[in-house]
């Protein structure tokens, strides 16, 4: 079993003791109170390199990586900087986060949200929608191709924006399939937790114009986000290095910098 399919079966046994607890009307009913979902494209598609930052406490490949006591202070930290767009990982057994974390957030702060976990069923859009995300996160190499389409057809309904991760040729073609208009093309490999730097050079010449084009993980510093902007990515999405930096807004904000022209 691969480490993805092994995360998702810890998420399918978490999400089955959510949805006995809170049922889908509630979620329905407390989303349709809050405000519309806020549309992060135009700062995306804006000049200049776009940073979507993460709270992230841990991961799979590198264990504990920061405690995040309080992330709405981290997210407000991340805003002060200038993220254009804050990400959540939400999944619990292998990342340390919860929803808890992503309403706390939305609490804090008015930027776009990202709620980041392995959605496999629209109850998971919804609870995103109820917390107050914007944006969810769709993994290719996670879906089926019907469940691939019906998922970005349920978060459009929802008003959500959806970011379509791949990681090889294969996955990008199944994510234009679906019209997919903001791409992440994750340097890691799910599968087998490997970083390979050189897949973002290769998938973004795949991206028509149009497709808003994010380069996931491995981004140590400034001098990464300005390489992965020069082979063409708009966004940058940064976890790691931000969550074990004392000082993230002036981390957010040297990201931002590192390539004023913005891609290609
Ligand atoms: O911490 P990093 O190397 O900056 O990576 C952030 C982000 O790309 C990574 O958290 C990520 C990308 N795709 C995912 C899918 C699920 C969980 C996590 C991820």
């Amino acid at each position: 079993m691969s480490v993805l399919d092994d995360i998702v079966e810890g998420v399918r046994e978490d999400l089955a003791v959510r949805r006995g607890a809170v049922p889908e009307s509630v979620l329905v009913d407390a989303a349709a109170e809050l405000p519309a979902a806020l549309d992060p494209m135009p700062a995306f598609r804006a000049p200049g390199l776009s940073v979507i930052a993460e709270v992230k406490r841990s991961s799979p490949s590198k264990g504990a990586l920061a405690d995040i006591p309080d992330p709405a202070a981290l997210a407000a930290a991340y805003a002060a900087g200038g993220a254009d767009a804050i990400s959540v990982l939400t999944e619990q057994r292998r990342f340390g986060g919860s929803l808890d974390d992503l309403r706390q957030v939305r609490a804090a702060v008015p930027t776009p949200l990202l709620r980041k976990d392995f959605v496999v069923t629209g109850y998971q859009l919804l609870e995103a929608r109820a917390a107050g995300a914007d944006l969810v996160l769709l993994i290719v190499a996670a879906l089926d191709d019907p469940q691939l389409l019906d998922l970005h057809q349920q978060a459009r309904e929802l008003g959500l924006t959806v970011l379509t991760e791949v990681h090889d040729e294969a996955e990008v073609e199944r994510a234009l399939a679906v019209e997919a208009t903001l791409v992440g093309v994750n340097a890691r490999n799910l599968k087998t937790l490997e970083v390979h730097p050189e897949v973002f050079g290769r998938l973004v010449t795949r991206l028509p114009e149009d497709v808003v084009a994010v380069a996931e993980s491995g981004v140590s510093g400034p001098d990464d986000a300005a390489r992965y902007a020069a082979e063409g990515a708009h966004v940058v999405l940064v976890g790691e290095a931000l969550v074990r930096d004392g000082d993230p807004r002036s981390a957010v904000a040297a990201m931002r910098a590192a390539a004023p022209g913005g891609p290609r």
